[in-house]
Order: C-alpha cells, then sequence, then structure tokens
C-alpha cells in the first residue's frame, strides 16, 4: 500500500483543562478527496489548525507523505507540500488579482527576501501566476484591484491563491461558506478541477458540497471521529444520523 497524504494518530489537543481533540487516527490516501463535518464546536478548526502547524498538539503524531510534522512551522509544513485557505478572505485588496497571485507564488518558493533572485524569475513568476489565473476563471480580470470582485470570484481566487505554490495536498476551510446556490456550483466545478490528481480535505457544512465532492467523509463530533466512510455509508451510519446528519440534511430543507 502506499503512504498515505496524511496519517494522524492518536492526535490530542488541550486548551488549558479543556481537551478539544481526543485521540484523532485518521488516515487520508494520495489524490482522496476527503471531507470533515461535525456540529459546531466539535473542534474541526482546531484540527486543521493542528495539522498546518499553526497550533502545537498536546500528544499523537501528524505525518505528511511519512513525514513527522513534529516540531515544524507552518511555513516549512507549506514548503513540504500542504496548503490550506481559510474561513475568512485572506486576499490583499488593493492588490490586483494578478498581483494576489503572484505573491503567493513568490512567498510559496521562498524567495521572499531574495531580490536578486526574484528578478531573475520574473518571467517564469508571471506565467505560473497566468496560469493559475486561467484555472481559476479569472483571467478577465487579472489587473484588478481583488477588492472589487464578486464574493464568489474572492473565493476563487482564494482558492488559486492556495494552490499557487504547487502543493499537492489542500485544505480548504469552508469554501462555499455564505454562497447562493449558483455560486456554490460555480465554486465545487472549480475546486474539482483544481484539486484533480491532488489530496483535498475540506471543513464544510453544507452537505450538497460534501457528498457530491468527497470520496470519503469523516465526522468529528466532540472531538472524536465517529465515523470515517464512503458518502452512502455515512449517509447509513445510525450513529452519524443521530450525532450530527440528520439535524444537517434536515437544515438543507
Ligand atoms: N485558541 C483557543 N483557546 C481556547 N479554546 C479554543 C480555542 N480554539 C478553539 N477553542 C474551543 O475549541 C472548541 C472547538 O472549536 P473549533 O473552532 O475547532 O470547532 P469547529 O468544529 O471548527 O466549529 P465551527 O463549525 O463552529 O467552526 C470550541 O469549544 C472552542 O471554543
Amino acid at each position: 500500500m502506499s503512504v498515505p497524504a496524511l496519517q494522524l494518530d492518536g492526535l490530542r489537543k488541550s486548551f488549558g483543562k479543556t481537551e478539544i481533540i481526543r485521540g484523532v487516527d485518521l488516515s487520508i490516501g494520495k489524490g482522496e478527496r476527503h471531507a470533515i463535518i461535525g456540529p459546531n464546536g466539535a473542534g474541526k478548526s482546531t484540527l486543521f489548525n493542528l495539522i498546518t502547524g499553526r497550533f502545537p498538539k498536546s500528544s499523537g503524531s501528524i505525518r505528511l507523505h511519512g513525514h513527522d510534522l513534529e516540531g515544524m512551522a507552518p511555513f516549512e509544513i507549506n514548503r513540504r507540500g500542504l496548503s490550506r485557505s481559510f474561513q475568512i478572505t485572506n486576499i490583499f485588496p488593493r492588490m490586483t488579482v494578478f498581483e494576489n497571485v503572484r505573491c503567493s507564488l513568490l512567498w510559496s518558493q521562498g524567495y521572499k527576501y531574495s531580490f536578486w533572485n526574484m528578478v531573475s524569475r520574473q518571467r517564469a513568476l508571471t506565467e505560473g501566476a497566468e496560469a493559475i489565473l486561467e484555472q481559476i476563471n479569472l483571467t478577465a480580470r487579472r489587473d484588478l484591484p481583488a477588492g472589487v470582485l464578486s464574493y464568489a470570484e474572492q473565493r476563487a481566487l482564494e482558492i488559486g491563491i492556495t494552490i499557487a505554490g504547487g502543493a499537492d495536498v489542500i485544505m480548504l476551510d469552508e469554501p462555499t461558506a455564505g454562497m447562493s446556490h449558483s455560486e456554490t456550483d460555480y465554486i465545487v466545478d472549480l475546486i474539482r478541477k483544481v484539486t484533480e490528481n491532488k489530496t483535498l480535505i475540506m471543513v464544510e457544512h453544507d452537505m450538497g458540497v460534501v457528498f457530491g465532492l468527497a470520496d470519503r467523509i469523516s465526522v468529528l463530533v466532540y472531538g472524536e471521529i465517529i465515523a470515517t466512510d464512503t458518502p452512502e455509508l455515512v449517509r447509513g451510519n445510525a450513529r452519524v444520523q443521530e450525532a450530527y446528519l440528520g439535524a444537517a440534511l434536515e437544515a438543507e430543507h
């Protein structure tokens, strides 16, 4: 069997005396699209923050392509091929759409402080940024300040920024939050396209999106994964129905 893209073993996190992540084991295969669902406050964002190195774990281990991420800073984990988006829009509104993508490319390549290197890579960067704009359908908006884009376009730009560094594990935190049905469909298609041959891990509350995109789903309830399975089996799981899905699916209607 090939090495999983991401493997969590006995992962725990406490804030003060309160244990928020209470022993999570999870293995996500290369190329898999995996959704993490669960009620508000279950610990989904905390789990994301542990994986990306933003919060230190209390115990357990996190492996990316078999490498233990112990003690690594978020930027080091990012350079090992894991990139995430945030719930809150994270773009520079006064910079152009093109500059936003170019800037994240530059950063991900580690040329942040190297001016001369940056100059010599100018063309490769421009071409790279243009290729990403094409992928996220924003070529026509290239020279507009990012702040004037529609909400859905800003989220698309954010996805572009997330994939810009060429990471092969992409983590998206509520990518369709606050969107209309048509905007949601648009972003789901985009996510499907840009994560082809990559591993996707997403937190999402919209069950239509989850069941449409995910190969497997993990249900996190009160800091524990109560089920990890295919959408079909998760939907049919009595414990999941009781703990979360019954209410979540009802809320869709
Ligand atoms: N930095 C922190 N310090 C103390 N408690 C925290 C911290 N971050 C999160 N928590 C607590 O951890 C619990 C889980 O929060 P988290 O945001 O991970 O849940 P979630 O599943 O992402 O919820 P939602 O779906 O509402 O975004 C909450 O009770 C929250 O108050």
